[in-house]
């Protein structure tokens, strides 16, 4: 579904939004309530269509899941409640929905085939495939299960130790999701760098014990979830284009209210002092599993940086808009050990620098990363594509605000997928 929109400069960014919901929060709540036992309610789920996917799979299994507007009942059956489905499962557009998928049918005997689009057909699952294969699971598909379409039928697993060459949050979960089905084993994922550890958290709160250390973290099998409630917090990759926007756009103050800050997802505030930004995070108090914060961000003066190690893994996502942040400060700023980048929705360092340059941009490409130049006047005056990246699209958006001239935004609709009421939040703050 393609869909385009005329966008124009900014005056000011003015006023306070609610984050939405927390994209990888949101698909481990209606995961983790159907695995469990009993009723989940879920509040502030994100509505955006990757969720959607997350919940027409599980239902397609047979858990009954109710969406009432950012509110997800889910009636969990236990971990053996999963139903053989009679369709083939939709991830959509959702890397996550594949890969956490995969790991939870790995250890339920039935069999199931898992689709998705077409940029989803070009993402790598063998990072997921061959150790869910070595524990014992039938997994086949395109290139021997590199590529959707995939099939899987369940097996008997054993705990496995797996170094994965990559830090993702993606290919740890998966495999720890598959370590709760093995008869008592140890299952332990060590990576590169630390990722994302929501799976740690909820399956705590799920009443599972994880061990974390560092880099590691490991679940012992055979222990049954219980269903509890779940408060999705503000997603902070979402939040990063307002964060962005407030600190480029002239003249600007902007408060963004409930975002998750947890610590393996902060790499976008980090890189923000880095530059020099004027910020403010002010914490809640009395936080359940997942820390929150109100930010208040403010128009700055930005100096370029250099991000890569451990920090690439804390902002990955937020890469393509760092990258329109880069623009607009003074000096040089070099994005390194990035290539995670190339296998995302597109080939994001690809994207951001074909499309950036479209604007004006002084950007170029490296191995596993690029190199922004600033600062420079975005001219606008152009047409660029999302190429049905959500978070390509949204990019472009906040780069439209400070464009001297109008931008065509080709495929604006890419962005639903993780940010749904983007443009009326957009239209809210604008004065
Ligand atoms: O676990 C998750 O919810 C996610 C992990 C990251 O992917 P990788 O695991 O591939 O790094 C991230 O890019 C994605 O948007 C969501
Ligand atoms: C990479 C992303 O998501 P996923 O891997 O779930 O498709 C993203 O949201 O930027």
């Amino acid at each position: 579904m393609s869909s385009n929109k005329n966008l124009s400069k900014i005056s000011r960014l003015v006023g306070s939004i609610e984050i939405p919901g927390d994209k990888s929060i949101s698909h481990r709540a209606v995961m983790f309530g159907s695995m469990a036992k009993g009723k989940t309610e879920i509040s502030n789920f994100l509505m955006g269509a990757d969720c959607l996917s997350t919940v027409s799979c599980f239902q397609k299994m047979g858990v009954e899941i109710q969406v009432e507007e950012k509110v997800v009942t889910v009636e969990g059956k236990g971990i053996d409640g999963l139903k053989e489905p009679s369709d083939i499962l939709d991830v959509g557009n959702s890397g996550t929905t594949t890969r956490l998928m995969l790991g939870i049918l790995s250890g339920t005997p039935i069999h199931a085939c898992i689709i998705g689009d077409e940029s989803i057909a070009r993402r790598p699952m063998s990072r997921v495939t061959n150790p869910l294969r070595s524990m014992g699971a039938s997994i086949d598909g395109r290139e021997n299960g590199q590529y959707t379409p995939l099939s899987i039928r369940g097996g008997n697993l054993k705990g496995i130790t797996y170094e994965s060459p990559v830090a993702s949050a993606q290919v740890k979960s998966a495999i720890l999701l598959a370590g709760l089905r093995t008869n008592n084993e140890k299952t332990t994922v060590i990576e590169p760098h630390k990722s994302r550890d929501h799976t740690e958290r909820m399956l705590r709160a799920f009443g599972v014990e994880v061990h974390e250390d560092e880099t590691s973290a490991t679940v012992i099998g055979g222990k049954e979830l219980t269903a509890t409630d779940i408060f999705v917090p503000g997603d902070i990759s979402s939040a990063a284009f307002f964060l962005v926007a407030g600190a480029i756009v002239p003249n600007s103050e902007i408060t963004l209210k409930n975002v998750g800050i947890n610590p393996t997802r902060t790499g976008i505030l980090d890189v923000l002092k880095m530059m020099g930004a004027t910020i403010e995070i002010i914490q809640h108090d009395g936080q359940s599993f997942e820390p929150i914060a109100d930010i208040i961000i403010k128009t700055s003066t930005l100096n370029g940086t250099i991000i890569g190690g451990d920090l690439i893994p804390k902002l990955i996502d937020e890469i393509p808009v760092i990258a329109l942040l880069a623009t607009q400060a003074e000096g040089e700023t070099i994005i390194k050990d990035a290539s995670e980048l190339k296998v995302k929705e597109t080939n994001r360092i690809d994207t951001v620098v074909s499309e950036l340059t479209k604007l004006g941009a002084n950007i170029k490409a490296t191995d596993d990363g690029m190199i922004i130049s600033g600062r420079t006047t975005l001219k606008g005056n152009a047409t660029v594509s999302s190429h049905g990246d959500h978070r390509i699209g949204m990019m472009l958006a906040i780069a439209a605000c400070i464009a001297d001239e109008p931008i065509q935004l080709i495929d604006a609709k890419a962005i639903d997928v993780s940010y749904p009421t983007f443009f009326e939040h957009l239209a809210q703050l604008s004065k």
